[in-house]
């Protein structure tokens, strides 16, 4: 076994969790897990020197990895579908065993983990409080104690003496997290499963989890970013089982994981009478800079000249150039559009056309960016579609915090009146 998990008085400063070089394998087909499965108990008994390397069909979930957590931080641990979260969070919990590593956690664990996990289905909303009260180490009275704040707090307490197995899953989740967070644990575990929750709830928990933070460590996962940006101060970013990115750099991390998602889906239409050759996005020294992901680089807030070489063709009357930004969820957060500069080009042959923003205040994280070039009839009126593509470039916009909102408006701040 090695997992430690000690419930003694801590002081501030305690590491509460300590992960070292954790790993985890599966074995990909049922069959050789099972298989396996009964060697690895053979060799527990016999206490042989277990083959820690993989074997045939098996995978490393989580592949050495390490972290320290004391109480007041909160670890955001982020990653892509299968990256080896979950599995990390129930070695943490001590559902599973790590092959490798160790895990030492000082302390009570509250942990929302699976949804309904950890509660009995037959027992009413209330007996659960008491079993998994009991479960984390308290005792009746403590849990009497704290029993109407955690039903007020999920909201449930018309269905509290229902079976939970009659619960919605919005309803497991409330009572689920409000016996983990108001049970006042040290270690608070918060797989995605707060999803679930509605928009209400999910704040609640958030603004709930804040307050804690002063007492507890805190682990947290979660595919919302402008969520793990709010509450993390360190950041584990995943990927096939290891470490990405780790410490306290959460918008280096959210960042790399943002970058992950290079949107390559592409519609391209229109009648094909207006062709793009090339687009430039150049900064005030005429420069372009590209990263290592091969995304254009900007600046944010500062200023951008959009440059485009056209073909067009003599058929074309007037048109309108319009750039459309698209986030990584593929909503469109803003556009450069000549229509409300009143710009409208008639130009034929081969056209360079310049468009310059002067402040360029996306916010950070990455974008698609789009463009559609269509015919203005004569009324003013939006034509033919000459031009349509959905991606023609990425961007990585840099210089804000990040996870915050799609605009960033950067004003001029004064103070007007002071009572001293
Ligand atoms: N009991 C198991 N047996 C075999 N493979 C497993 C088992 N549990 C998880 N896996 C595999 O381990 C890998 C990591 O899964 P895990 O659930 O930890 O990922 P995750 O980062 O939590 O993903 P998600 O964001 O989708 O929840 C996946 O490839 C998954 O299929």
């Amino acid at each position: 076994m090695n997992i430690k998990s000690e419930h003694i008085e801590t002081n501030n400063n305690d590491v509460l969790v300590r992960v070292e070089g954790v790993s985890k394998k599966f074995a990909k087909s049922l069959k050789r897990s099972l298989l396996y499965g009964v060697q690895d108990v053979f060799y527990g008994i016999s206490r042989k020197a277990q083959d820690k390397s993989l074997r045939k069909d098996e995978f490393w979930a989580v592949n050495h990895v390490s972290f320290e957590l004391r109480r007041g931080e909160c670890l955001g641990l982020i990653g892509h579908n299968g990256a080896g979260k979950s599995t990390l969070l129930k070695i943490l919990n001590g559902l599973i065993n790590p092959d490798v590593g160790t895990v030492t956690i000082k302390g009570r664990v509250g942990a929302l983990i699976e949804l309904g996990a950890g509660f009995n289905p037959i027992l009413t909303g209330r007996e659960n409080i008491y079993n998994n009260g009991a479960i984390l180490g308290f005792s009746k009275q403590d849990i009497d104690a704290k029993v109407e704040d955690i039903i007020d707090f999920a909201e449930v307490r018309e269905f509290i003496d229902m079976p939970v197995q009659n619960y919605s899953s919005g309803m497991k989740v409330r009572l689920g997290f409000a016996v983990a967070a108001q049970m006042e644990p040290d270690v608070l575990i918060i797989d995605e499963v707060l999803a679930v929750g509605d928009v209400g709830f999910r704040m609640k928990c958030l603004t709930r989890i804040g307050e804690l933070l002063q007492n507890t460590a805190v682990i947290f996962v979660s595919h919302a970013m402008p969520q793990v940006a709010r509450i993390a101060n360190k950041i584990l970013l995943m990927d096939h089982g290891k470490e990405l990115v780790g410490g306290d750099e959460v918008s280096e991390g959210i960042q790399r994981y943002y970058q992950s998602f290079q949107n390559t889906d592409k519609i391209v239409g229109g009648n094909g009478l207006v062709k793009l050759k090339s687009i430039k996005i150049l900064n005030n020294e005429s420069k372009e800079t590209v990263n290592t992901n091969g995304f254009v680089e900007l600046i944010h807030n500062e200023a951008y000249s959009f440059e485009i070489n056209l073909d067009i063709d003599d058929k074309v009357s007037k048109y309108w150039v319009n750039y459309s930004f698209i986030d990584k969820d593929a909503k469109q957060v803003a556009n450069l559009f000549s229509l409300f500069s009143k710009s409208i080009f008639e130009d034929k042959g081969q056209v360079s056309i310049k468009s310059k923003i002067e402040n360029f205040i996306l916010g950070q994280g990455t974008y698609t960016i789009g463009i559609a070039i269509t015919e203005v009839r004569s009324d003013n009126s939006r034509g033919e579609i000459y031009l349509f593509n959905t991606n023609i470039m990425s961007i990585s916009i840099v210089g804000v915090p990040t996870g915050s909102s799609p605009v960033q408006f950067l004003g001029n701040w004064e103070i007007l009146k002071t009572n001293e």
